[in-house]
This record gives structure tokens, sequence and C-alpha cells, in this order.
């Protein structure tokens, strides 16, 4: 269990986490979120004992962790999975970890196979890919066998064979009862992985939920709906008070209507329908409303796209008027306790 109590931490006149209260529990994995300069890596360091917080506290397993008689019983964290020796075997490295922290060697051993390493322990981890790398990283942090499990960016830059091996790796950590806590700015990642969620935004507490409810709290469901003679059904939708917005793949997006309303005026009116269909907002969508105002670095819309996360993205559909999205996100913001404690 981590806990974190008013948890804050200035450099000069910014606050890079500012009064973080929030507790991440056993036997779930705990996505840690928030655009870039939110304050993760801050916040992970602290609980960590590298940096020291300004005010407030956090502890693991109910001590400071900088208490702990034997660190890496304690907690396995991996922060960043490069700063090994590369001239060093997998074998050596973990080795070298276990006998300076009173670690029984058979651990080394246990770990490698675990992590899928021991057809390659004896090799220099210089020569490693950057998915072997972090399998290394995630050995080394569990050679405690700790029930306290940090990742930083597991899985930034790995490929689709290494995001799962992470994904299912750290489930089956939770699975055994541990605190797996990962950040992570790749929505569509978190959305397949994490259980439970705390988003940060510029230092503060955003959000502290399912992923479920914050899909639900963030996004209104939309209907997709196809049919022959658009026009006409976007003139009958708009005069029951629907929000419609024309697709480029000929479907059309329907706020403000239940899928069987939108069913029934359609029937009632004459028009075919030839696809009628729920759609519940991707957890990146979700994300992109609440935390519209708070990416610390986003290039203009049309720059460089990242990926499914966050940063360098354009909004996921553009701004609706009125009743729209963004201003459901804005009244939201004003209120950024509005998720805590659901
Ligand atoms: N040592 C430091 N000195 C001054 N400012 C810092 C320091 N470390 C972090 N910051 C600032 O604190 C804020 C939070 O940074 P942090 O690295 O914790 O964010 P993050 O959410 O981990 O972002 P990213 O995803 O980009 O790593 C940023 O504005 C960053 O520039």
């Amino acid at each position: 269990m981590i806990e974190a109590r008013g948890l804050t931490k200035r450099y000069g006149d910014k606050k890079a986490v500012d009064d973080l209260t929030f507790t991440v529990r056993p036997g779930l994995v705990t996505g840690f979120l928030g655009p870039n300069g939110a304050g993760k890596s801050t916040t992970m360091r602290m609980i960590l004992g590298l940096d020291a917080p300004t005010s407030g506290s956090v502890t693991v397993n109910g001590r400071p962790y900088t208490k702990a008689v034997a660190p890496m019983r304690e907690v396995g964290a991996l922060i960043d999975a490069k700063a090994i020796h590369g001239g060093r075997s997998a074998y050596h490295h973990l080795l070298a970890l276990a006998q300076t922290n009173n670690l029984p060697r058979r651990r080394v051993g246990e770990v490698l196979e675990l992590t899928g390493l021991t057809q390659v322990a004896r090799k220099r981890s210089g020569g490693f890919s950057l998915g072997m790398g972090q399998r290394l990283g995630i050995a080394a942090a569990l050679l405690g066998d700790p029930q306290v499990l940090m990742f930083d960016e597991p899985v930034n830059g790995l490929d689709p064979d290494g995001i799962r091996w992470i994904r299912e790796f750290m489930r089956t950590l939770a699975g055994e009862g541990r605190t797996v806590f990962v950040s992570s700015h790749l929505m569509s990642e978190m959305e397949h992985t994490a259980d439970h969620l705390i988003v940060i935004g510029r230092g503060r507490l955003q959000a502290d939920c399912s992923v479920k409810e914050f899909i639900e709290r963030n996004s209104e469901l939309s209907v997709t709906v196809r049919t022959p003679d658009p026009g006409s059904l976007m003139r009958l939708l708009a005069a029951s008070g629907a929000r419609i917005e024309a697709r480029g793949d000929g479907a059309l997006t329907v706020r403000g209507l239940t899928p069987p309303q939108v069913g029934d005026l359609a029937f009632d009116a004459g028009i075919r329908v030839h696809e009628l269909a729920p759609h519940q907002a991707s957890l990146e969508e979700a994300f992109m409303e609440m935390t519209r105002d708070q990416v610390e670095y986003r290039a203009s819309a049309g720059g460089p796209a990242s990926g499914s996360g966050f940063g360098g993205q354009p909004p996921a559909e553009p701004p609706l008027p009125s009743r729209g999205r963004r201003g459901r996100g804005r009244d939201r913001q004003d209120d950024p306790h509005h998720l805590i404690g659901a």
C-alpha cells in the first residue's frame, strides 16, 4: 500500500507536485496518468525517497520508504531501465544487486526465469534490445520479492509483443495480491492494463477512480448511425434536439439521443437505417477532454502525434458548440475533485 497525504514538491516558485492525497491499494494495477510535466516522475521519486517533499508525506506499507530496513523487499521499482552497467551480464548484474542487498542468491535464477531471461542470462546486457532491457529492469525490481511494485513508463518504445508481455506480467503481479503502481502517458495501453486510475494534471489530483468510471464521467455516450439518406435523417434528428456530426466515412455521430430513440424516429419517418450502434469514448478520448487545458507542452494541432498518448495530439474531435463536450470538460475542471473519492 502506498499512501500520499498532502504531498507537495516545489522547484523554486514552481509546484511540480501540489497537495496530492491518494492511496494505491494492493491487488490492483493502478495507472498513474497525466500529461508530460504533470509531476508523475517527481511523485514516484518522492515515494522512493529520491526526492524530499517540500511538504506533506508519503508512506509505503505505513512508513517512509527511506526508513525501510530492507528496501528491496519492500518496493521493487523500474524507474530507468537503462541505468545498468552494459558490460555486465544479466546474471552478474542481478547477483551484484542481490549480494549488496543481502538477498538470497537463488532469487537471481528465479527472477531470470520469471522474466524469460534465463537463456540470455550470461550475455552482456549492453547488447540487449529495449524489451530485454525492460525485462532485466523488472527482474531487478522483483529480486526482493516485494509486495509493492512501481514502474515508470514501462512500455515506452516497446514493440507489441513487449507491451503485451509487460501488461500481462503486471496483471499477474496484481493477481498475486501485490500493489502495482504504473505511470504512463499511453492511454490505449492503460485502458487495457489498469484497474484503477490516479490522474494528475499540473501537479494536482484530477481523478481517483476506476477506468470505467473515468470514461463514463468524462465523455458522453454517442450513437453511430448509417443511412442511405443522411440529409433527411440529420434534419429529423436535429429537429428532436440531437447534435449531429457527419463523419468522413459516411456515418453520422449523434449525441443527445439514445440508440432506440434514433431508431424509432427513423422508422416512423420511413428512413432506412443500415447501422445503429452506441459508442462509448475510449480512455484516450475521455482524457483528451479532461486534460485539454493541462498539457504543459502541447504541440499545435497537426503537429507530430505521439501515438495514443498525451501531448502533440490534436483534440480527438473538434470542439462542439454550447452543449458540446468541450463545455462539459471546462465545467468539470473548475472542480478538480469532481472524480475524487468515487
Ligand atoms: N529537478 C528539477 N528542477 C526543476 N524543475 C523540475 C525538476 N524536476 C522536474 N521539474 C519540473 O516539474 C514538473 C513535473 O515534472 P515531472 O518530470 O515530475 O513530470 P512527469 O509527469 O513525470 O512528466 P514526463 O511524462 O514528461 O516525464 C515539470 O514542470 C518539470 O519541468
